[in-house]
C-alpha cells in the first residue's frame, strides 16, 4: 500500500511523510497537506464534480470514525476503492487523538466561525488551520460540496445514530440530503435553527457545503469499536466516493425521525447544576415541569415543551458553553 494511505499511522507518530504526493495504480493522486490532512484527487477524466470532506477526530477520543476513515484511505491507496470524487480527509485534533482525550486544552468544536480568533493555544491554532484547509478545498467553482464530520458521543443513546444539520438564514434543509443520510443508517436528524460554532456549521454557513455532524454511537478507545456499527454509513460513503449511489426513491425518508432544537442549555457559572442521572442516555424524554438545571442568580431551566428530549448533557463544559440541547419532534414540511 502507498505510504500516504497510512495517514493515521503518520498522525499517531507525529511524523511528516518523506514524499508528499503519491499516485495509485488507478492514477489517483494523494497529497499530504499538513498533519492529519490528505487530499485525494481522481484522474480528470473520471472526476464527477463532487468535493467530499470527511473529518473525524475533532474530538480525540472518538475513535470509531477515525478507524472508518482509515479503512477508506487504505482501500483507496491499495486501488480497491476507485474515487470519482475529490476528497479531503481530515483528522481534526491530532494531539488529542495521540492522548486519547476529547481535547487537550479546549474543545476544537467550539472554535469555528471565527471563535478561534478570540482564543489561543494549540486548539485555537488547529481550528484556524482546519478552516483554512476546508476553505481551500471548497474553493473550486461549479462543484458539489459535501461535508460529513464524524463523531461518537460521550454517553449511550436511545437513538444510536443521528445527524445534526446546521442552519443558515434563508437556506432550506435538503430532503435529498436527508434521504442520503437515511440510506447511510441515520435514524434521526436534528434540524438546527440558529448559527453555531461547530465545524459542520462553518462549512455549511461560510463555504456553501451541505454539511452534517454525524453521531455514530458511544465513544470507545481504538480497537474497541465492535459495538459501533458503521456498516451502512461505510457502504454509502464508498458509493458516494465511487459515484455509484443508487437513485433515491420516493419513500427514502420513511422511518427517519426529525427533531428541532427547543432550547440550548448554556452553563453560565460554576454554580451550574444539572439534575440528571450520570448515566442518562441521549434522547431521554423529560416531563413538562421537570427542573432540569439551576445556575447562578436563581436561573432555573424547567421543561415547558411537550415531548422534549435531552441530548449531550454535560455539566463539565466551560462556562459560557452548551451543557445540553433540548429537542422536540418536528415535521418535514419546511424541507427543500
Ligand atoms: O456526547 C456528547 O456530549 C458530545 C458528542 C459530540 O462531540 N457532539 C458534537 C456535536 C456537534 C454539533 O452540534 O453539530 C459536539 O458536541 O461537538
Ligand atoms: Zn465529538
Amino acid at each position: 500500500m502507498l505510504a500516504l494511505g497510512k495517514l493515521l499511522e503518520l498522525t499517531l507518530a507525529g511524523r511528516e511523510p518523506a514524499e508528499k504526493t503519491q499516485l495509485t495504480v488507478e492514477g489517483v493522486r494523494m497529497r499530504w497537506l499538513s498533519e492529519g490532512a490528505l487530499e485525494v484527487r481522481p484522474p480528470e477524466a473520471r472526476d464527477n464534480g463532487l468535493d467530499l470532506l470527511l473529518s473525524a477526530g475533532i474530538h480525540g477520543n472518538e475513535t470509531a470514525p477515525i478507524e472508518l476513515l482509515d479503512r477508506l484511505l487504505h482501500d483507496i491507496a491499495r486501488g480497491d476503492l476507485k474515487p470519482r470524487a475529490r476528497i479531503l480527509f481530515l483528522f481534526g485534533n491530532p494531539e488529542a487523538i495521540r492522548k486519547g482525550e476529547r481535547f487537550v486544552e479546549q474543545d476544537v468544536n467550539r472554535l469555528f466561525n471565527g471563535r478561534h480568533e478570540q482564543s489561543s493555544g494549540c486548539e485555537a491554532l488547529r481550528a484556524c488551520e482546519l478552516e483554512r484547509l476546508a476553505a481551500s478545498f471548497f474553493s473550486l467553482p461549479d462543484r458539489q460540496r459535501l461535508h460529513y464530520d464524524l463523531h461518537t458521543a460521550i454517553r449511550g443513546s436511545k437513538i444510536e445514530q443521528f445527524a445534526l444539520y446546521p442552519w443558515k438564514e434563508d437556506r432550506q434543509h435538503s430532503r435529498q440530503e436527508l434521504a442520503r443520510l437515511r440510506a447511510a443508517g441515520m435514524e434521526a436528524v436534528l434540524l438546527q435553527n440558529k448559527p453555531s460554532i461547530v465545524f459542520s456549521s462553518y462549512t455549511y454557513d461560510k463555504l456553501g457545503a451541505e454539511a452534517f455532524t454525524l453521531e455514530l454511537g458511544k465513544a470507545r478507545p481504538f480497537g474497541q469499536n465492535d459495538g459501533v456499527n458503521v456498516s451502512l454509513l461505510e457502504k454509502r460513503l464508498k458509493q458516494i466516493i465511487e459515484g455509484t449511489e443508487p437513485e433515491l426513491t420516493e419513500d427514502a425518508l420513511d422511518g427517519l425521525q426529525l427533531y428541532s432544537v427547543a432550547r440550548e442549555i448554556i452553563k453560565h457559572s460554576d454554580s451550574f447544576r444539572l439534575n440528571l442521572p450520570a448515566d442518562i442516555e441521549n434522547f431521554s424524554e423529560l416531563e413538562v415541569g421537570y427542573l432540569l438545571a439551576e445556575d447562578i442568580a436563581n436561573t432555573r431551566w424547567i421543561i415547558e415543551e411537550e415531548g422534549a428530549r435531552i441530548i449531550f448533557p454535560n455539566p463539565r463544559v466551560k462556562n459560557g458553553l452548551r451543557a445540553g440541547i433540548l429537542v422536540v419532534p418536528t415535521t418535514d414540511e419546511n424541507l427543500a
